[in-house]
Formats: C-alpha cells, sequence, structure tokens
C-alpha cells in the first residue's frame, strides 16, 4: 500500500533517506519511508541481504513474506547508502551504536538529521542514544531525532495500522520527518520530549521481559496488568528524574509501546522473558532467539544503574537483573516484590 503524504508545506523537505541497518526495524521502517514516497537506500552489513534486497525486493530473514518497494534499495557499503540522503537512520542494536557510527562518523552528509530507531540504554556510560550519537558524530542535539511507539516491525511491514512519535529538540526536523514517513498505514506523531520517548522505549523492553516470565510462570491478566501498571509507575519515576516530561508516558512511546510490547507475542524480549519463566536458562532463551536482539536483556543492568544514580526505586527493574544476571529463578524474584514492605499507590 503506497500511502500520500498527508503533509505539506514543511520547512526542509526530506526526500532521500539512508537507513543503516537490515534487521527488523531498519528494513520495516525503510519500507515505510519508501511507501511514504521517499528514495530509500538500506545498508546491511551481510552483502547477501543487500543482493537479496535489491534483487528479489525481500530480506526474508528478517521479515519473511513481505514484498519490499522498488524505490527501497539496499547496499552493503555505507558510503553509498549515505551519499546525498537528507536523513540517515540508525537501526542497529543499542550496544552496537556507537561502534558503528564511528565507522560511518565521517560519511555523513554535512546537514542531515540523524534519526535513532533503537530503544536502550548504553552499558558503562549510561546514555541514551541519542545522546550517543550527538557525541560520536559531534553534532548538536537539535539534529538527532528519536523514533519510538508501539512499532512492532512484523505487524507494521504487514502495513497493520499504527502511530508512532518523532522526537526531536528541534520541532522543524521532526515535522520534516513526520512528513518524510506518514503513510496510509503509519501516522507519526511529534514531540520534543527526546528524554522521555528515549526512556520509555528503552524501560519497556524490561517490562516485557517481566510480563514474559509471569507469562511463563503461568500467571494471567492481573499480574499482567500489574506489571505494566507498575512498571509505567517506574519508568515515569525515572525519566521525571531526568527531565522528561511526565505526560510522555501517558503517550504513544509510554504507555503505547508498554502495552504493545508487553502484550506480543512478536515481542522479542516477552519472548526471552516467558522462557526464563518457563525454566529455560538465558543460555537457551538467547539460542532460541537466533541473533535477534532482546535489548532489556542488557538495558536492564544500565536502566537499574540509572534509577540508582538519580535515587529511583525500579523494584521491577532490579527483579529482572536479579534473574537475568544474578542467577535468581523468576520464582525467587516474584516472591521478593511481593514481599516487599507495603506502600502508598502514589509515593
Ligand atoms: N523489531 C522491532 O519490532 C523494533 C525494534 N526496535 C529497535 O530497533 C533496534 C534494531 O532492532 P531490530 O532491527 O529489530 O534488530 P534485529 O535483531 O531484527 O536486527 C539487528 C540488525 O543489526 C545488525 N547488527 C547486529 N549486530 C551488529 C553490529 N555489531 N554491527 C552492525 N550491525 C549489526 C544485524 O545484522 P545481521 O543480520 O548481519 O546480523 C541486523 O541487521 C533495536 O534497538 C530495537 O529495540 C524498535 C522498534 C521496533
Ligand atoms: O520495540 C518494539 C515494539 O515497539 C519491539 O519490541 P521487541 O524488541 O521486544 O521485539
Amino acid at each position: 500500500m503506497t500511502g500520500e503524504p498527508v503533509l505539506a508545506g514543511v520547512a526542509e523537505e526530506v526526500r532521500r533517506v539512508a537507513v543503516l541497518g537490515a534487521g527488523s526495524w531498519g528494513t520495516a521502517f525503510a519500507k515505510v519511508l519508501a511507501d511514504a514516497g521517499r528514495d530509500v537506500v538500506l545498508w546491511a552489513r551481510r552483502a547477501e541481504v543487500a543482493d537479496t534486497v535489491r534483487q528479489r525486493h525481500a530480506n526474508p530473514d528478517y521479515l519473511p513474506g513481505v514484498r519490499l518497494p522498488e524505490n527501497l534499495t539496499a547496499t552493503a557499503d555505507a558510503a553509498v547508502a549515505v551519499r546525498g540522503a537528507q536523513a540517515v537512520v540508525l537501526a542497529v542494536p543499542s550496544q552496537t551504536l556507537r561502534d558503528n557510527l564511528a565507522a560511518w562518523r565521517n560519511l555523513l552528509p554535512a546537514s542531515a538529521t540523524l534519526v535513532s530507531l533503537a530503544k536502550g540504554v548504553e552499558l558503562g556510560t549510561l546514555k541514551r542514544m541519542s545522546e550517543v550519537v550527538s557525541e560520536v558524530a559531534e553534532v548538536d542535539q537539535n539534529r538527532v531525532a528519536v523514533v519510538s511507539g508501539p512499532n512492532l516491525a512484523k505487524e507494521i511491514a504487514r502495513e497493520q495500522p499504527t502511530a508512532t512519535v518523532i522526537a526531536c529538540a528541534d520541532h522543524e526536523r521532526a515535522v520534516a520527518l513526520q512528513h518524510a514517513c506518514s503513510t496510509g498505514y503509519f501516522r507519526p506523531y511529534t514531540n520534543t520530549d527526546v528524554v522521555g520517548c528515549e526512556l520509555g522505549g528503552a524501560c519497556k523492553n524490561v517490562i516485557a521481559l517481566a510480563c514474559g516470565m509471569a507469562a511463563g510462570l503461568g500467571f494471567g491478566d492481573n499480574t499482567m496488568a500489574t506489571l505494566i501498571t507498575r512498571g509505567l509507575a517506574e519508568m515515569a519515576r525515572l525519566g521525571t528524574a531526568l527531565g522528561a516530561d511526565p505526560m510522555t508516558f501517558a503517550g504513544l512511546a509510554g504507555m503505547g509501546d508498554l502495552v504493545a510490547t508487553c502484550a506480543s507475542p512478536l515481542s522479542r524480549n516477552r519472548s526471552f522473558g516467558e522462557r526464563l519463566g518457563r525454566g529455560e536458562s538465558m543460555h537457551q532463551a538467547q539460542q532460541a532467539a537466533h541473533g535477534q536482539v532482546a535489548e532489556g536483556v542488557k538495558s536492564c543492568t544500565s536502566i537499574r544503574e540509572l534509577g540508582r544514580r538519580h535515587g529511583v526505586d525500579m523494584p521491577i527493574t532490579d527483579g529482572v537483573h536479579q534473574v537475568c544476571h544474578e542467577g535468581l529463578s523468576p520464582q525467587d524474584v516474584t516472591a521478593r516484590l511481593l514481599g516487599r514492605k507495603p506502600k502508598a499507590e502514589w509515593s
């Protein structure tokens, strides 16, 4: 379905876009941009993936059965991908973004908007992805945008309707990107709260791991609703401490993404957690992921540390960390969570 862009008259038009990273979301977002009428070049680190996208208009490793549009081409040469692009979209895992971008830094067109799709917090530095991008590419934060919302790649690749948030400190850039990726099935909203949108996207992966564990233990909807609601409370507490607008967590990049990811069997984080809840080891869950990224497994460490540094209580995140990295069982963590000192709902 090729959607006509629904917005017009923005300051700087985005005509050509490079998407660096040809996994599920990089490929699906490249399709959205192409369906919105942009010329899109997708960079894949494996030449065979680029060849398949270019010649067969498909990326069966990540999006089986999905036909990609003709105005989406691919290359394994990042210099070719970014040439002449008004926007460069970064679609690699959070923990490799710094190294990937360092290799691409000198190729980036001078005024291109740099757009992060990644949902994580960097281990060690505890930086959000837009902070990593601005630091490594040596560009002002105003040139960096993020996309975050209830955006399960496989649904979007099948053109199922959804919305998202494009967050950028520079509202004009956000509007230009909004124009560039609006289709009949993909509706982007703008927001200037980059901190809130990024933390929403990173934290919900950890809560989805917890929901998966609960499902694996055989718990039902009351448990899910409790984890989602109290997960939202802890991500909003962290976000507010870091300067985010609390309202962002009631929006698509907060509640929206949290609900989609915690509920969906398509979520890699939820599926990973479910295996742990059923009693599989971390190694078994990792093998079953077939190399696809479940960001919360690493980000639970950096998010927990961010919470500690800012004096924010994050009991569910702590529990996920205890299962993933400290050898506790999901049953032990459930008992610990329920055994905490009673408190008021809003404190
Ligand atoms: N999938 C989704 O529904 C959504 C994902 N996101 C976020 O988008 C980001 C990317 O995720 P997604 O596309 O799903 O990931 P996938 O696991 O589907 O794909 C990862 C991609 O990154 C590549 N890659 C892995 N390691 C490296 C590396 N060291 N250097 C360069 N490239 C590497 C892989 O290449 P190769 O194939 O060669 O291994 C592959 O193209 C994540 O932060 C995720 O949280 C956000 C919204 C939705
Ligand atoms: O971010 C996502 C949906 O918005 C995808 O979640 P997973 O990475 O858990 O698959």
